[in-house]
């Protein structure tokens, strides 16, 4: 043995050497035959190519070491790089380095694409008539159902080159590798006990060895399988989450008007994002191997019982498919429903919960633990009794489905395991060879367990795939739950997106979404309004309820402007219908282009802190990339939080850098001063101050105003403070007249103002006269009071409440 592995091994070498020497030869001949002039040009090109790729590598290796150092201060920072198409790049810890990842937005080009899919379903779809929420339709295995899948699967595979369809086109590879495997085995199952009832040993022992290995692969396969699987439904989530953070966030201000204006999917789509979205996408790549599996596996395994088990068996196990289908699918629940109301109801519930949390601090003020937890008790209770209905549904019929799927159909594929035994004739390929083996008596029950054994295990595999597969008709009901809402959610952000409201045939409500006809001009040095009605609207396709009927009224830069009156009047409505949160339903309403530097800013009622550092919280919504872009330093930061009253703050928290959950840290007053110093930062030429310093004392206020001015902002102030009057140029009075519905817009300092106040002056002094008026007659009245309690002829004490006014008693003036 051992010479004769030496001897294969100096022949192998042999051969080699030989092959070398001949490719040597060959090269040397053609260099020999070469003339000189190309040898030349050739080692030219060749020292050229060498010099270029070496300068090749060295930038390239430049680029990688500034990339990752660009990428690590990033990270540090924890910001990003907009590029100039709308990408961005991110740099997210890899390892010991960073990885960049860019993140492409979706264009407004695929959003108006998309429209007429979620807003002009075909009519066959039964989706209504494009105006209406498609939450209308039910959810359930139907034309609707097949056309909001195939609109979602449009995002979620944008191309056929996408990373999406690499992952499934490999999934499905593997899914058919394993039908093929599981072939395989069926066939060897059968020739193991073959080889074991014939009693031979060596083919046995190979059967073993081969089915060993073949596991080893097949484990390979299942595990593959389930990683895909795992890739595509996060692949999925990704392209979805994406696209509807584009089209929820953007500057048409989607997430506002979402649940303020359009209320499509009720109080938010917090629930819709996080939760229905990923059971979409979880149950839409599980699809993909729950059903495509089944049924390739029923296509294989079908064709090879045809071929051993003959026509009869294929129509027998046909007939079964479609007998158990029609049953099943009659006595399932209409599981797509249940799970639609089931996400819904859990939103709900969710959404009580983070209500409190983010109430925490008052309701323990209020000490309204109690009554909070009468609601979450409240709404869990309509979660849990509709949860145990559907599990009530379930168990009756997974007990049909059960019995079908698992035993009465092994007892069908005994019977038709059968056929080739007792009917020959309609046997197929075991018929024929049972009628051929008939001669030996041995050979043909050996090939008869051969056969048995083969078809069982492919007739296993088949009630197992169309087991799978009926199953599936569950999973595929709850899919239509699932993709209904998460359909349901972009259609109502493309609606919004759109502004796409329409008259509705029943007719158009006044002040309604659809009813909106003016205009809204920006890039206007000035704040001015003409003949805009003040309108809070109500959510479509209601009308909305109007403020102020007409209101005019211009401001230049420079000039001041103080909006006064009594609660609930529609102050901050005006600045809403200013920032484009509320509908300008008729007029002209003019403002400056950007929000922000240069243009307007608005610091609302309730001061917002976001998450971050404490650098982020004077500069929002800037980050500190945008800091840095605008040349501002922390010095800078430092001077503006010493201009807001706030300088002490670094050092109170511990410096710039420090993350706190700062709307528990910061006090009501430093909370608002935290708005004037984003004021100051961002220093814009008009701002909008909605009861900005009403939690501040009033001789910072004024400090406050005047450095505001000085920096030249133009303040458009919303304040019941009539203090701060003596900051600004012009008032704008809301709630006058009998209704409270009219409004003045007046200079102050004006004669007539003076004339006015006066006025009020002389008005409250009569009524001061009048009060001692009121005070002496009390007196006598309470004195009357103590004489009058009399019982008999007797007087009695008078009541406590008297005592003080009563006289001494007689009593103890006697004593
Ligand atoms: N999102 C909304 N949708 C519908 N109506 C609203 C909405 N917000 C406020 N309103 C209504 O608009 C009216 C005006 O509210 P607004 O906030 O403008 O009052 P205000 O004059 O600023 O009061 P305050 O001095 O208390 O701040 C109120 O009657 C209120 O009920």
């Amino acid at each position: 043995m051992a010479v004769q592995s030496t001897l294969r091994h100096s022949a192998s070498e042999d051969i080699l050497v030989a092959f070398i020497n001949k490719y040597t030869k060959l090269f040397r001949d053609r260099l020999r035959k070469t003339s000189r002039r190309s040898k030349l040009f050739a080692a030219i090109l060749l020292a050229a190519s060498i010099i270029l790729s070496a300068e090749g590598g060295r930038r390239w290796w430049n680029r990688r070491r500034q990339e990752k150092e660009q990428g690590r201060k990033l990270v540090r920072t924890n910001s990003w790089v907009f590029n100039k198409d709308g990408s961005r790049t991110i740099y997210v810890p890899y390892k010991d380095g960073t990885s960049k990842v860019v993140i492409n937005r979706t264009k407004p080009l695929t959003f108006e694409a998309h429209r007429r899919l979620f807003l002009n379903p075909p009519k066959v779809s039964g989706l209504g008539d494009g105006t209406v929420p498609s939450a209308q339709t039910k959810p359930g295995l139907n034309l609707a159902f097949l056309h909001q899948f195939l609109s979602l699967m449009s995002i979620m595979i944008p191309r056929w080159t996408s990373k999406e369809a690499g992952l499934l086109i490999s999934h499905g590879a593997f899914l058919m590798l394993r039908t093929y495997l599981s072939l395989v085995v069926a066939r060897l199952d059968g020739e193991i006990v073959r080889d074991l009832v014939a009693g031979n040993g060596r083919l046995f022992l190979w059967g073993i060895a081969k089915w060993c290995g073949l596991g080893g692969f097949a484990s390979y396969t299942n595990s593959m399988i389930k990683f895909l699987e795992s890739k595509v439904s996060i692949a999925f989530r990704t392209r979805l989450t994406r696209y509807i953070h584009d089209l929820y966030l953007n500057d048409n201000l989607n997430y506002y008007k979402l649940s303020n204006l359009d209320g499509g999917v009720g109080q938010g789509a917090d629930q819709f994002i996080t939760q229905d979205l990923t059971l979409f996408c979880a149950s839409a790549a599980n699809l993909y191997s729950s059903l495509g599996k089944p049924f390739i596996d029923l296509c294989v395994f079908n064709y090879q019982l045809y071929r051993s088990l003959g026509p009869l068996a294929l129509t027998g196990l046909m007939s079964n498919y479609f007998l158990t289908a029609s049953i099943l699918r009659k006595m399932s629940p209409p599981f797509g429903k249940l799970k639609a109301v089931e996400g819904r109801k859990e939103g709900d519930f969710r959404s009580l919960h983070a209500r409190l949390i983010a109430n925490a601090e008052e309701v323990a003020f209020y000490g309204g633990a109690e009554m909070e937890k009468t609601f979450l008790n409240k709404e869990f209770k309509s979660l849990k009794s509709w949860m145990e209905g559907i599990y009530l549904l379930k168990i009756r019929y997974n007990i049909l489905e059960d019995f079908i799927l698992k035993y009465s159909w092994s007892a069908y594929g005994y019977l038709l395991s059968s056929l080739p035994v007792f009917l020959p004739a309609w046997g197929g390929l075991g018929g024929a060879m049972e009628m051929a083996d008939s001669a030996e008596k041995g050979g043909r029950e050996r090939n008869r367990m051969k056969d048995f054994i083969t078809n069982k295990r492919l007739m296993l595999s088949l009630a197992d795939a169309g087991g799978r597969m009926m199953y599936s008709i569950k999973d595929l009901s709850e899919l239509a739950g699932y993709t209904s809402r998460v359909y349901t959610l972009i259609s109502t952000l493309h609606r919004v997106h759109a502004n796409a409201y329409f008259p509705r045939p029943s007719g158009n409500e006044l002040y309604s979404l659809s009813d909106v006809q003016g205009t809204i001009q920006k890039g206007f040095d000035g704040v001015r309004f003409e003949h805009v009605p003040i309108v809070a609207p109500g959510l479509w396709p209601q009308g909305g309820e109007e403020l102020l009927e007409s209101l005019s009224m211009i401001i230049r830069r420079g000039e001041h402007l103080l909006i006064s009156g009594p609660n609930g009047v529609g102050k901050s409505a005006i600045a809403r219908v200013l920032a484009g949160l509320w509908p300008v339903y008729r007029g002209l309403v003019s403002r400056p282009k950007s929000i922000g530097q240069d243009g307007i800013m608005f610091l609302p009622q309730r001061p917002y802190l976001s998450v971050g550092t404490l650098r982020d919280q004077v500069i929002y919504p800037d980050g500190e990339l945008d800091m840095r872009l605008k040349r501002k330093s922390e010095e800078e930061l430092k001077r503006v939080l010493d201009a807001a009253k706030l300088g002490y703050l670094p050092d109170r928290e511990g410096g710039w850098d420090t993350r706190k959950e700062w709307k528990d840290v910061l006090s009501g007053g430093e909370k608002q001063r935290v708005g004037i110093a984003r004021l100051l930062y961002h220093e814009p030429q008009y701002a909008v101050i909605d009861e900005g310093t009403s939690a501040v004392s009033s001789d910072v206020e004024g400090l406050l105003y005047e450095t505001c001015k000085e920096r030249g902002i133009t303040l458009i102030t919303i304040s019941t403070r009539a203090s701060l009057k003596k900051y600004h140029t012009f008032n704008l009075i809301l709630g006058m007249g009998e209704n409270g519905d009219e409004w003045e817009f007046e200079r102050i300092g004006t004669e007539r103002e003076k004339m006015q106040v006066e006025r009020e002056l002389q008005e409250l002094r009569e009524r001061l006269s009048q009060v001692e008026q009121w005070k002496q007659r009390r007196e006598e009245i309470e004195k009357e009071l103590a004489q009058v309690w009399v019982e008999g002829d007797a007087p009695l004490d008078p009541p406590p409440y008297v005592e003080n006014t009563a006289e001494p008693e007689p009593e103890k003036d006697e004593a």
